[in-house]
């Protein structure tokens, strides 16, 4: 793996891989150095065949949002010559399950990244919040859209609007979240659903992930078509015959990729 100043990237033996958000001193606020490395560190995770990947942050944040101090004097040109914020995005993108982990602040940008993982559990004490209005700005990851897409449009004004921290318990109950679990297992967490994803067929997972995906992103009718193409080219493969002899034969499927 390469060496990253803002982060660390890590992938195991069961292919899991883990990307860590590594600036704690600032409760991992995103600055630009950081989004540069990330964007590399999912090529890398990608390209090193990981099967799914875990989110999260060093210390007592997952991401306390953009850097306040960096971003201060950036001017509408710099900002948008650049299209700045735009990398982040990528993780979006990552064809493999993403699960972030989060423990202590998720807030502006390290909410609206959180958001865009396929799975999130958080810990106990975890808080979510999009505070931008607070310094005379808005969510720029992605997070007003997001956000209504899962929570609504009432619940996501109240949110977005007073900049209002929420808890796990009511993250999770708002739809932000799938689990709550113990601080201080969130990692180790995370890494069971990872494994359980690993060793899955990794073409029913792509599948499943690009069927959920686009739920939000078609019409119903579109989507079941998509579906049911997925569905159907899944018995192309031999992770099909081998998953429903493996039930029929009683024992675990073992499964080319996983
Ligand atoms: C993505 C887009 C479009 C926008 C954004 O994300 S804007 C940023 C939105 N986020 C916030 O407004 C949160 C800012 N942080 C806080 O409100 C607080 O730090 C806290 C509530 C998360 C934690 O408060 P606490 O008192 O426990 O800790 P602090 O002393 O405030 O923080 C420790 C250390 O980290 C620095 N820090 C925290 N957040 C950021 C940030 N977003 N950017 C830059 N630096 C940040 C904080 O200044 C402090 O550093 P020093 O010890 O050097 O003062």
């Amino acid at each position: 793996m390469a060496h990253y100043d803002t982060l660390s990237l890590t992938v195991d033996d069961d292919r899991i891989a883990q990307l860590t958000l590594d600036r704690p001193e600032a409760l991992n606020a995103l600055n630009s150095a950081m989004m540069a490395e990330f964007a590399a560190a999912l090529v890398e995770a990608t390209q090193s065949g990981a099967r799914a990947l875990i989110l999260t942050g060093k210390g007592r944040a997952f991401a306390a949002g953009a850097d306040i101090a960096e971003m201060r004097d950036r001017t509408f040109g710099s900002m948008s010559d650049a299209n700045h914020l735009a990398l982040w995005e990528r993780l979006a993108d990552l064809p493999i399950p993403t699960i972030g982990a989060i423990n202590g602040f998720a807030l502006g940008g390290g909410c609206e990244i959180a958001m865009m993982c396929d799975i999130l559990i958080a810990g106990e004490s975890a808080s979510f919040g999009l505070p931008e209005i607070t310094l005379g700005i808005i969510p720029g990851i992605g997070g007003t859209q997001r956000l209504t897409r899962i929570v609504g449009k009432a619940q996501a004004m109240d949110l977005i609007l007073t900049g209002r921290r929420i808890d796990a318990d009511e993250a999770r109950r708002l739809g932000l979240i799938s689990r709550v679990v113990v601080d201080g297992e969130v990692v180790e967490q995370a890494q069971v659903i990872a494994r359980q994803i690993a060793g899955s067929s990794a073409r029913a997972v792509r599948a499943a992930k690009e069927c959920v995906l686009r739920a939000d992103q078609s019409s119903l009718s579109e989507g079941l078509l998509f579906e049911r193409r997925w569905f159907h080219s899944l018995f192309a493969f031999d992770d099909q015959t081998e998953g429903m002899t493996a039930f029929l034969e009683k024992r675990p499927a073992r499964f080319a990729d996983a």
